[in-house]
């Protein structure tokens, strides 16, 4: 296998935090392989270098050692600038705290990716209504955040991330702030994006979150302890469920 065969590659990853006495090794040598399509879990107890290694694969933060490739090109190394860039047009990102524009209706939150992408006005209003529809949102893209549940919230969040076409879609915990109906909501749509071929690394500590992955990797102090593939691919129950479709 070459860079050119994973969407996500990461080789002999480290990242420290701080100086000194205080410094802390939140990731260490970690290699992984996300191939095309691929959801891949990652869990862990607090800590041990979940989100870290989140920002590290999205070019968020830059590692102390190691290489990260995404579709084949080496990223780590990039300046601020092609690295906002790379955000903004190959990465999608879902945050616990769903980190939506208040001031900015459902609607107008999913067209701002690509708006700062270059697209048109009109381009952006077209994706941003499909998008929200495919979330189950069409009813609510006038609405402001404050106006929505978590779990609307969180399915804007999804739907924000998803209008670039992302390589992949990187998510930290994004049921961790829902209760168990917004939870299923929302894992409904990550089985939806499976389904049509998306690549997806999420962080979780969500049992039901996880089971919805092709693949389980747990970390303890920065290093995968466990590698497993899920044979049941999440269940049949959201299974038949999928709002996103090919
Ligand atoms: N900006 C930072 N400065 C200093 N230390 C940091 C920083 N970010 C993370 N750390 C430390 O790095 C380690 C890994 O943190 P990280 O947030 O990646 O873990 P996590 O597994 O995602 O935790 P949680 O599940 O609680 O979110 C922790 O010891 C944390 O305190």
């Amino acid at each position: 296998m070459n860079e050119f065969d994973a969407v996500l590659r990461v080789r002999g990853l480290r990242k420290e935090h701080g100086q000194g006495q205080g410094r802390v090794r939140a990731v260490d040598e970690v290699h992984l392989d996300v191939p095309a399509g691929q959801t891949l879990a990652v869990t862990g107890p607090s800590g041990c270098g979940k989100s870290t290694l989140l920002h590290l694969m999205g070019g968020l933060e830059r590692p102390t050692r190691g290489e990260v490739w995404l579709a084949g090109q080496r990223i780590d190394g990039l300046s601020e600038r092609a690295l906002a860039r790379l955000r903004r047009r190959s990465v999608g990102f879902v945050f616990q705290s769903f980190h939506l524009v208040e001031e900015l209706s459902a609607a107008e939150n999913v067209e701002l990716p690509a708006l700062l992408a270059g697209r048109s006005p009109r381009a952006a209003r077209r994706r941003a209504a499909d998008l929200l529809a495919r979330v189950g949102l069409a009813a609510r893209a006038r609405h402001l955040p404050w106006q929505l549940s978590g779990g609307q919230r969180q399915r804007v969040a999804i739907a924000r991330a998803l209008a670039n076409e992302p390589l992949v879609l990187l998510a930290d915990e994004p049921t961790g702030n829902l209760d168990t109906a917004a939870t299923r909501d929302v894992l409904r749509l990550f089985v939806g994006l499976r389904a049509a071929g998306q690549t997806v690394v999420i962080v979780t500590h969500d049992e039901r979150v996880a089971a919805t992955a092709d693949r389980l990797v747990s970390m303890r102090d920065g290093m995968f302890v466990d590698d497993t593939r899920l044979a049941g691919r999440g269940t049949g129950r959201l299974d038949g469920q999928i709002e996103l479709e090919g």
